[in-house]
């Protein structure tokens, strides 16, 4: 299969032509180390050629992790035969940005004997504000072909095309003119040829640094940034709340027809409480991590959250984290799994670490339904302020605030007494240009997020329900827990819970929640015999208030989901990312620990005050 390249700087547009031209769905955002890992696809127009999307460098000397990982791999695509062309993406209106990288790739691929082609992406950009890029005089002194294209409006699409199409037939050349040039000569000729050729762009400037002086600066910066991510948590609660009601009672309707069809007793049972107990469980997730990865999705492509991480930089740099730690850190609030991909952007390896030890403490969605059980079992439904605040709520901030607090209070300690050696990196961090977020590859991205929940998540989910359930179910069949398979594991490991006042009930839906949170609610469903735990809470409420379980309990149970590291998952890809399992296992045995202590620590402090 003959391959294709597709290079060039961060945030230069390299993913939206990929998605242009493979008709793909790769994420999307202005802000710089978006891609993280080579990604590939065929050509829609050219189906037997392959294109391939590497994460942005600034230059074939790597200094982040994400760089490292495309400098590698490009080096080895150079050898490979298949290689057949190489593309490489500068955004026309910051030339002197990229062309430096422009002419390495230039010259590596001339050493290969590779074809190269300039794609100026951003066209539309420079057409709108009447700037001019001279393609052609460009083309002549860098002696390779420039393309004016753009990802955004599809122009110059087909020329690309055309183009691959034409060079595909050629034989491989070798040498070229820049084919033995030092780094150090490409760099002055790259300075030269940008201030010769580039656009002027003084007109795309003024507008930015207008913005800029409103949200970097001290006191309109702060009241913005705190103003958005206000914003970004009620969307999480209140915006998603219908659509999650009408997620609950679509499945709940659509069980209530299914389950009087069978007529096995035994399968009947097992449809309605294993599956699709189990199914809405996690569905209701669904709308909240869409509308937050939306508006994640806004934020980022607006170029807001570069300025975001600026802002943080020097706060987190406190705790042993970077400004780059900040959207990691944001995105575990949905869910640790992207939040830890996303966390290849920390330059400094010490960094990344101390960002990998916050980002589960970060309060993750699948936190959310055993926050809301717990708090609307203990917490009275009342208002003050003449209904402005409700206890609940005031709660469920609460118990937020205190896992972003333990992020920081745990990363800051072990920074504080790490014996890894700082290789601290200056924090160099492009700040994109302002724009109007696209809708539409944000709204495929949300829903890619959504959809690779569904599939990942259910699959573990599901599971888990099903074994919770034919354990709880057999061998008496649903006669009674206490004896059943499921109760003889909860009697065994009472003894652990009992110090905070936990009986053997509670014992078991920890456990199963070990291989994720939100198993929880639909464990404890099952053995209080609710049906549909998770799509009416409020039996499951009543169950919980009417066996006697202290409110000191209820508040422990909160501090311990807020801090334990309960998901298998994130284990799973915290070992991939540091090509380790002692990171992760030592993490999940700390935070255990944790948890448990802070867990019977609360719970002698409020049952000494209640
Ligand atoms: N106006 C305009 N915006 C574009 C164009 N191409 C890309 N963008 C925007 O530029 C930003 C960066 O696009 P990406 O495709 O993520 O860039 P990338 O080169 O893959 O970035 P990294 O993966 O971070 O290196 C996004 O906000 C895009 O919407 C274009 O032709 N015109
Ligand atoms: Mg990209």
């Amino acid at each position: 299969m003959n391959k294709v390249l597709l290079v060039g700087s961060p945030n230069s547009g390299k993913s939206s032509l990929f998605n242009r031209l493979t008709g793909l769905s790769q994420k999307v955002a202005n802000f710089p180390g978006i891609t993280v890992d080579v990604t590939s696809g065929s050509l829609l127009a050219l189906p037997d050629v392959e294109l391939v999307d590497f994460p942005g460098t600034y230059s074939l000397q790597a200094i982040s992790a994400e760089e490292e990982v495309a400098v590698e791999y490009f080096r080895r695509a150079l050898a490979d035969p298949e290689v057949r062309h190489v593309l490489c993406v500068v955004d026309a209106t910051r030339l002197e940005k990229s062309l430096y990288f422009t002419l390495q790739v230039i010259r590596d691929a001339q050493h290969h004997g590779k074809l190269i082609t300039v794609l100026a992406n951003m066209a539309d950009i420079i057409d709108r504000n009447n700037l001019t890029l001279d393609a052609d005089a460009l083309a002549a002194e860098i002696g390779a072909p420039v393309l004016m294209v753009s990802a955004k409006s599809g122009s110059g699409i087909e020329s690309i095309i055309d183009r691959l199409r034409d060079a595909l037939v050629r034989e491989e050349v070798s040498g070229g003119r820049w084919s033995e040039t030092p780094d150090a000569l490409l760099r002055g000729t790259a300075h030269q040829l940008a201030h010769q050729h580039g656009p002027r762009g003084d007109v795309l400037i003024q507008s930015q640094t207008r913005l800029d002086r409103f949200f970097l600066s001290g006191f309109t910066g702060g009241v913005a940034f705190f103003g958005i991510m206000l914003l970004l948590f009620q969307s999480i609660f209140t915006w998603s709340a219908p659509v999650m009601d009408a997620v609950e009672a679509l499945v709940g309707a659509v069980g209530s027809v299914v389950v009087p069809l069978i007529e096995n007793t035994v399968i009947a049972d097992f449809v309605a409480d294993a599956l699709f107990g189990g199914i809405g469980a996690f569905l209701v997730f669904v709308p909240q991590i869409f509308v937050l990865t939306f508006i994640i999705g806004l934020l980022e492509d607006s170029g807001y959250l570069a300025r975001a991480a600026l802002i943080c930089h020097r706060p987190l740099r406190l705790f042993g984290m970077t400004g780059k730690s900040f959207i990691p850190m944001l995105s575990g609030v949905a869910c640790a799994i992207p939040a830890i991909y996303a966390a290849r952007s920390v330059d400094s390896q010490r960094q990344r670490l101390m960002t990998y030890l916050a980002i589960p403490l970060m309060p993750c969605s699948a936190r959310l339904p055993v926050y809301a059980l717990l708090i609307a079992t203990f917490i009275p439904d009342e208002t003050m302020f003449g209904g402005l605040l409700g206890w609940q709520g005031v709660a469920m901030f609460s118990i937020y605030f205190l896992g972003m607090l333990m992020g920081l209070i745990v990363t800051g300690i072990t920074h504080r007494i790490s014996r890894v050696v700082a290789d601290d990196l200056p924090f160099v961090l492009e700040l994109p240009p302002y724009r109007l977020p696209g809708l539409l590859p944000i709204l495929r991205n949300a829903e890619k997020r959504c959809r690779h929940f569904v599939t990942k998540a259910g699959k573990v989910i599901l599971s888990v329900t099903i074994v919770v359930w034919i354990l709880g179910y057999f061998p008496n069949y649903g006669a009674d827990l206490a004896t059943s398979w499921l109760g003889t594991i909860g009697h065994f490991i009472e003894p652990v819970f009992e110090p905070i006042g936990l009986d053997w009930r509670y014992g078991v839906a920890i456990i199963s929640s070990f291989l994720a949170r939100e198993v929880f609610v639909g464990t404890l469903g099952t053995i209080f015999g609710i049906e549909d735990a998770e799509d009416n809470m409020a039996p499951l409420v009543d169950q919980i208030q009417a066996s006697g379980l202290p409110i000191g309990s209820g508040v422990a149970l909160l501090v311990f989901f807020a801090i334990a590291l309960q998901c298998v998952s994130t284990l799973a890809i915290l070992s991939r990312e540091t090509r380790s399992w002692k990171i992760p296992l030592r993490m999940a045995a700390a935070y255990l620990v944790l948890a448990y202590m802070s867990a019977l620590g609360v719970f002698y402090l409020v049952e000494w005050l209640v």
